[in-house]
């Protein structure tokens, strides 16, 4: 299920979610001393990241990561890595650890492996997670074009995070499955503009996931998705 926070102007949604989530990592800071937040890339999120960045809160017991990574370089316009970097992981927030999911070299087995095991020790249930949507219904890496499709939303996955090959959007990515993203205490979709209205509302219209992944989100009967949308 659902809730809808509209907002008039971009910049009050961005103030509005940073205070959110500020206040639901201090929540999990007070329960046991450590918080961890994913969070999306794309074009949507650098006002939120910044706003978010101003806070006072107890950034270097955060750990930040991201719902899904393009497997490209740091360097890249396309890294959502450097995204984040240069605009969440600054001012206050600069205090912050971050789980990097791209490593060097290949997307292979074994560096898969390696980075399932760490998550699952030292980072999942996510406090709160942040997802962005596309155009296609895509939400983290998880593309309705893609072979992996089935599996990337699949329950019963005990991968926590899988590499995706989307046929119609470029670079090989790297993202948590559905079945570890779900797991998160506190999960937020971040969506602005009329086209992507458009597009929540066809998510909203019909239940096939593999068509729309978004739709495992919005009509999970279990998971509470606060949408925070500004035009
Ligand atoms: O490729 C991606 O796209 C989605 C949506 O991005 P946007 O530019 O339409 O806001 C994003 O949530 C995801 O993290 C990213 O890798």
């Amino acid at each position: 299920m659902y809730q809808l926070n509209d907002f008039a102007q971009r910049t009050d949604l961005d103030n509005a979610l940073a205070n959110n989530v500020a206040e639901l990592l201090s929540n999990a800071l007070s329960q046991k001393g450590k918080a961890s937040l994913a969070v999306s890339g794309g074009s949507t999120p650098k006002g939120f990241f910044t706003a978010l960045s101003t806070k006072d809160i107890d950034w270097q017991n955060v750990t930040v990561t991201l719902a899904d990574e393009r497997w490209v370089e740091f360097e890249s316009e396309a890294s959502n890595t450097r995204l984040v970097h240069e605009n969440l992981l600054k001012n206050k927030a600069a205090a912050a650890r971050f789980f990097h999911l791209k490593k060097a070299g290949e997307c292979n087995q074994a560096t898969l492996a390696q980075l399932n095991t760490d998550a699952k020790n030292n980072l999942l249930p996510l406090d709160v997670l942040i997802l962005g949507m596309g155009e296609d219904g895509h939400t983290a890496s998880l593309f309705p074009c893609s072979e992996q499709i089935s599996s990337a939303l699949a329950l019963d996955n005990t991968d926590a995070l899988m590499k995706v090959v989307p046929q119609t959007a470029p670079n090989d990515r790297i993202t948590f499955t559905y079945a570890h993203l779900a797991q998160s205490k506190n999960i937020i979709l971040h969506v602005c503009g009329a086209g992507k209205k458009v597009v929540l509302e066809k998510a909203l219209s019909s239940n096939n996931q593999t068509e729309m992944p978004i739709r495992a989100f919005l009509q999970n009967p279990d998971i509470n998705t606060q949408v925070y949308w500004a035009e």
